[in-house]
C-alpha cells in the first residue's frame, strides 16, 4: 500500500511509467512474479483470478466492468465473511498469463477519475485497489488440498493542503472526501496498534471497510510512505512518517488458508 501527499509518487510507484518497462511499478512486478511462480510450480494446479476496485466520493466503481457498476448497474457492497471481507458486485477475472493481467491492469487505469491542480498534474481522486487472488490445488494429498491467497495493491489517494494544492470546486470537493477518508484510515490504525482497544471501526468509510483483512486481518502488510523531500513540504513528509510508524506498531500473525476435500477442477 502506497501512502503519501499528493504528488509524492504513490502511482508512479504501483504502476510506473507505462512507456518504460524497466521502471514499471510494484504491481506489473507483482503479477510477472505471481506468474514466474506458477510456471515453476509442477504440483499445484494454479488458478489466478483480478480485479480492481476504485473507492471515489465513498462510492466503489468497478474499473474492470465500468458500466457494471455505474448508474442502474449491480449495487456494489462490502460484506464480511469468514473468510474475510469481499466486495458484492465486483467483478472478478480470471487469467492465465501474464499479458492478460497487464492488459486488465492498463484497462482498469484508463477509468480512474484524475485531476490536475498546483502539485500533480494527473492527480489521482480516488483509492484504487488492484487485487490478485491465488488458488492453489494440490492433488498430491490423500485429502486433496487448497491454498487460497489474496494479494491487495493499493494506490490510495493523497492528502492534500488545500492551501498548497489551490483546488475549486468538483477537485476541492474530492480532496474534502479524500482527507476525510485518510483520517479514518489513520484511526483504524491508531486503534489497531493499541492493544487495549477492544473494537476497531472498520465499517466507518468503505477504505477501512475494504481494507479490514489487509490491516488488522490475517495478512502481511507492507507501506510504502511516499515522501517529496523538499523542505517547503516539511510538515506533509512528518505526518506521513508519524503514519508509517504507527503502522509498524501493528502486529499480525498470519497463517496459510488451508481447506481440504475442495472438488478438484
Ligand atoms: N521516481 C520517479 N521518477 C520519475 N518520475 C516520478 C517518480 N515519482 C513520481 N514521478 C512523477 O511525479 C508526478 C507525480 O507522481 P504521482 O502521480 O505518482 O504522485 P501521487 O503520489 O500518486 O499523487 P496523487 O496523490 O495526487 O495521485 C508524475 O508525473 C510522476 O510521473
Amino acid at each position: 500500500m502506497c501512502y503519501g501527499q499528493t504528488g509524492a509518487g504513490k502511482t508512479y510507484t504501483m504502476t510506473g511509467p507505462t512507456t518504460e518497462y524497466e521502471h514499471r511499478g510494484i504491481i506489473p512486478r507483482a503479477i510477472q512474479q505471481v506468474f514466474e511462480a506458477t510456471a515453476r510450480s509442477v504440483e499445484p494446479l494454479v488458478t489466478v483470478r483480478i480485479s480492481y476496485l476504485e473507492i471515489y466520493n465513498e462510492t466503489m466503481f468497478d474499473l474492470l466492468s465500468p458500466t457494471g457498476s455505474g448508474p442502474g448497474g449491480t449495487p456494489m457492497a462490502v460484506l464480511d465473511c469468514p473468510q474475510g471481507v469481499y466486495v458484492k458486485g465486483l467483478s472478478i477475472h480470471p487469467v492465465s498469463y501474464e499479458e492478460d493481467a497487464l492488459s486488465l491492469l492498463l484497462e482498469g487505469e484508463t477509468h480512474r477519475v484524475i485531476a490536475e491542480h498546483t502539485l500533480n498534474k494527473n492527480s489521482s481522486r480516488s483509492h484504487c485497489i488492484f487485487t490478485i487472488y491465488i488458488e492453489s490445488h494440490f492433488r498430491a494429498f490423500s485429502d486433496a488440498k487448497c491454498v487460497t491467497s489474496k494479494i491487495n495493491l493499493i494506490d490510495l489517494a493523497g492528502s492534500e493542503r488545500l492551501s498548497k494544492t489551490g483546488s475549486e470546486g468538483q477537485v476541492l470537493r474530492e480532496a474534502a472526501y479524500i482527507n476525510k477518508s485518510l483520517l479514518f484510515l489513520e484511526q483504524i490504525v491508531i486503534a489497531l496498534a493499541d492493544p487495549k482497544r477492544d473494537h476497531v471501526p472498520f465499517r466507518q468509510s468503505k477504505l477501512t471497510h475494504v481494507l479490514k483483512d489487509s490491516l488488522g486481518g490475517n495478512c502481511n502488510t507492507v507501506l510504502v510512505a511516499n515522501i517529496c523531500g523538499e523542505a517547503v513540504h516539511v510538515e506533509e513528509t512528518l505526518s506521513s512518517l508519524r503514519f508509517a510508524t504507527r503502522m509498524k506498531w501493528i502486529t499480525t500473525a498470519p497463517v496459510v488458508n488451508k481447506t481440504y476435500n475442495q472438488e478438484l477442477p
